[in-house]
């Protein structure tokens, strides 16, 4: 809005209060909507049978066996959440320097990719692709003389994308930070024919403290050896996230995200104003953790700030927010 518009208005004759008296009037002048169309939910599997394993950073999250991960995609479905993104807790014993289980067709990312499509196949599943599940190193590429090395890690990630891929999953969301990788896994899914695979790139994602409680779920924080600050963005950085999108977008991305969330909706609005491409944020573990630590003793209401931060994703130009919130979000939404 230009200033030009905003000194129009002159008190006695302007109240802003006016618009805000009555609940009707407050819903006739919103200019966000939150919808269920607008989620995706993040789920944590195992391997197992009808188990499900308390995530204890995390409360009110439980990593899933695939039958009970199936099931719960298709709640997930009958509420009208779009999508669900699948993160798997690897054996130890299947993790090792090149984090080859990653491209296993057989893993538990692609047995759950194919249980899910199966028993619920409208609804869109996408794979994070990063090695940092399936690494012994807990990194997200290939460590070698104690730095991560970008090249060598692209072949690795585009194998990932292309047994996930071929398992059934709709949407390659590479979450690395490699430096072209996007080119890469855009040609190498072309060229196997896989022309309607998407790709949501994690374009602008922060080396942030907020993923300890992922981390825990996954099973990856005690194997993580030092940071991730040689490939993550720098939280002090703005105009290197333009530059980051910029180069996904050319290299084929059909969808771009800001990670984290809350402290990056500066980021999310200049990339949605720039860019202009679908645009999403990821609430991440450690945000999740804070607003329902804080709730679980009485500080804070759940619903109430779930729906709020929801909302000012969208606010922030969010075409759509990956929240472990979602489920109760989409109730909430509903009325349910
Ligand atoms: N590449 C792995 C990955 N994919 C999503 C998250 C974080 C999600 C969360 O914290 O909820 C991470 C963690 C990391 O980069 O260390
Ligand atoms: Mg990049």
């Amino acid at each position: 809005m230009s200033t030009r518009y905003t000194s129009l208005g002159r008190f006695p004759n302007t109240r802003l209060r006016r618009n805000r008296r009555e609940a009707w009037s407050r819903r006739l002048v919103a200019e966000t909507k939150l919808s269920v169309d607008d989620l995706i939910w993040p789920v944590f599997v195992q391997e197992g049978k009808n188990e499900r394993t308390p995530v204890k950073s995390m409360p009110g999250v439980d990593r899933l066996t695939i039958d009970l991960f199936a099931e719960a995609a298709k709640e997930a479905r009958d509420l009208g959440i779009p999508a669900v993104a699948i993160f798997p807790e690897t054996d130890p014993k299947a993790k090792t320097p090149d984090g080859r289980e990653a491209y296993n067709p057989d893993n538990l990312v692609c047995r759950a990719i194919m249980a899910v499509k199966k028993a619920v196949p409208d609804i869109g599943v996408v794979c994070d692709v990063a090695l940092d599940p399936f690494n012994s190193d807990g990194h997200d590429g290939i460590v070698r003389d104690g730095y991560v090395q970008n090249d060598e890690t692209l072949d690795a990630l585009v194998a990932q994308a292309l047994v996930q891929t071929e398992a059934g999953a709709d949407i390659q969301a590479p979450s690395d930070m490699m430096d072209g990788r996007i080119g890469a896994i855009r040609k190498a899914l072309d060229d196997k024919g896989h022309i309607h695979t998407q790709i949501m790139s994690y374009a602008a994602k922060y080396a942030s403290a907020f993923y300890n409680p992922f981390r825990d779920a996954i099973g990856s924080s005690g194997a993580l050896k030092g940071d991730k600050k040689t490939y993550q963005m720098d939280y002090a950085n703005s105009d290197e996230a333009l530059r980051e999108v910029a180069f996904d977008i050319e290299e084929g991305a059909d969808m771009v995200m800001v990670k984290p969330g809350l402290p990056y909706l500066d980021i999310v609005r200049r990339v949605k104003d720039t860019f202009g491409i679908p645009t999403y944020a990821y609430q991440v573990s450690g945000e999740y953790a804070m607003l329902r630590g804080a709730a679980d003793r009485g500080w804070l209401d759940w619903n109430r700030v779930l729906i709020e931060t929801l909302t000012g994703f969208k606010r922030a130009g969010c075409d759509g927010i990956l929240t472990y919130g979602a489920v109760d979000a989409a109730r909430l939404l509903k009325g349910l």
